[in-house]
């Protein structure tokens, strides 16, 4: 059935919604719930792996095209009787059977994004559309992973949902935040037009372990380098601010909105904000205090301050963050220093 939009508002809905599968209602199958995880063997997309398979009623299968993810995210799951790890391009459509959607398939990272962006915005548009599609066919509720860049280089602060962004249509940003908002476009058109069950969380930066050393995000990048001994390449003018929230954090708020009662859109997001010298500060204090900080050229239309207003998660989902940004980095340290084979000096 149509859900409450985060403001309260009823959806209209000019056809009766699809059916969910006969299986929901089966006596014999209904404890399991078959869920899709697109992207699911990225750095969010594993996490919430891990968190849905803890539930023995779930049954998981990701799809991933491994642009920017790898199977090695996915180890201890592969071969499990409740996982199916299929390798697919969200461009194309895919018919699964499945009651919920997680749709996450799409590249972060904005060296990645800004790599090919025609496939990048293909990513957001068609691939949506694919998956809601889907979601049309077989009756299943769908979580759409939008991003605070959706309010470009926003001119309110902090940005509450109901702000409707500042966005360069024609910049090099665009093909992910314009292809973002089409994507959350065509998630409302589908909710008012098929009756879909629809979720949209506004994702603001997230870190944790498993994030693509070389991925270019600021967090990995700084804490990379640290270990590395380089200096830490922070990008002109080093008072932008981001607010970081931790991985855990971030898997626990998508599935209380999928599991609530509430379209969204939903910011999900940790509030302590910090420039980006502060970050490279910090990073240089608790990891490598002989590193450099060293100022860099920036990037077109780098939004300039970032913070969520978190307001509706909190009411709605009964949501906020746990994890501090200096609890959240030492995890990720140790899990770099693994990777990268750097051992703690004693
Ligand atoms: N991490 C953040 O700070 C952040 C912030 C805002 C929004 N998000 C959103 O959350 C989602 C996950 O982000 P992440 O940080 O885990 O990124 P990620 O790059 O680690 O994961 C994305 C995954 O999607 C896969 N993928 C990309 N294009 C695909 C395609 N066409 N078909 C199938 N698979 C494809 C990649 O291989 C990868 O496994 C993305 O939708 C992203 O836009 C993330
Ligand atoms: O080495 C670096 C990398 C980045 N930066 C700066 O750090 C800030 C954050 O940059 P990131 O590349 O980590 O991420 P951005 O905030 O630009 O985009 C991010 O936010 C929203 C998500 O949807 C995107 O997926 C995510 O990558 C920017 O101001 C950038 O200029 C540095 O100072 N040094």
């Amino acid at each position: 059935m149509a859900a409450n939009s985060s403001n309260g508002e009823q959806q209209t809905t000019s056809k009766p919604p699809p059916l969910p599968s006969p299986l929901r209602f089966s006596k014999f199958f209904q404890s399991n719930m078959r869920i899709l995880v697109t992207g699911g063997a990225g750095f969010i997309g594993s996490h919430l792996v891990d968190k849905l398979m803890e539930n023995e009623k779930n049954e998981v299968i990701v799809v991933d095209n491994y642009f920017t993810g790898s199977k090695d995210n996915l180890r201890k799951w592969i071969g499990h009787p409740r996982f199916e790890l299929i390798r697919h391009d969200v461009t194309e459509p895919l018919l699964v059977e499945v009651d919920q959607i997680y749709h996450l398939a799409c590249p972060a990272s904005p060296i990645f994004y800004k790599y090919n962006p025609v496939k990048t915005i293909k990513t957001n548009v068609i691939g949506t559309l694919n998956m809601l599609g889907l979601a049309k066919r077989v009756g299943a509720r769908i979580l759409l992973t939008s991003t605070s860049e959706v309010y470009g280089d926003p001119l309110i602060h902090p940005q509450p949902e109901s702000y409707w962004g500042n966005v360069n249509p024609i910049g090099v940003r665009s093909c992910y935040d314009e292809g973002k908002r089409v994507a959350e476009t065509l998630m409302f058109d589908y909710h008012r037009q098929h009756g879909i069950e629809i979720r949209i969380a506004r994702i603001f930066n997230t870190y944790g372990p498993r994030m693509n050393i070389d991925d270019g995000r600021v967090v990995s990048n700084f804490i990379a380098q640290a270990l590395r001994g380089e200096p830490l390449t922070v990008q002109k003018p080093g008072t932008q601010t981001r607010s970081f929230c931790y991985v855990s954090d971030m898997v626990d708020g998508l599935i209380r909105l999928m599991e609530g009662e509430n379209t969204g859109p939903i910011n999900i997001g940790n509030p302590g904000e910090f420039t980006m010298l502060e970050l490279a500060e910090t990073v240089k204090e608790l990891i490598n205090p002989d590193v450099e900080i060293k100022m860099v050229e920036n990037t077109p239309d780098d939004p300039r301050q970032r913070k969520p207003d978190i307001t509706k998660a909190k009411e709605l989902l009964g949501w906020e963050p746990k994890v501090k940004l200096r609890d959240g980095l030492p995890f990720m340290e140790e899990d770099f220093r693994l990777r990268l084979g750097v051992s703690k000096k004693k």
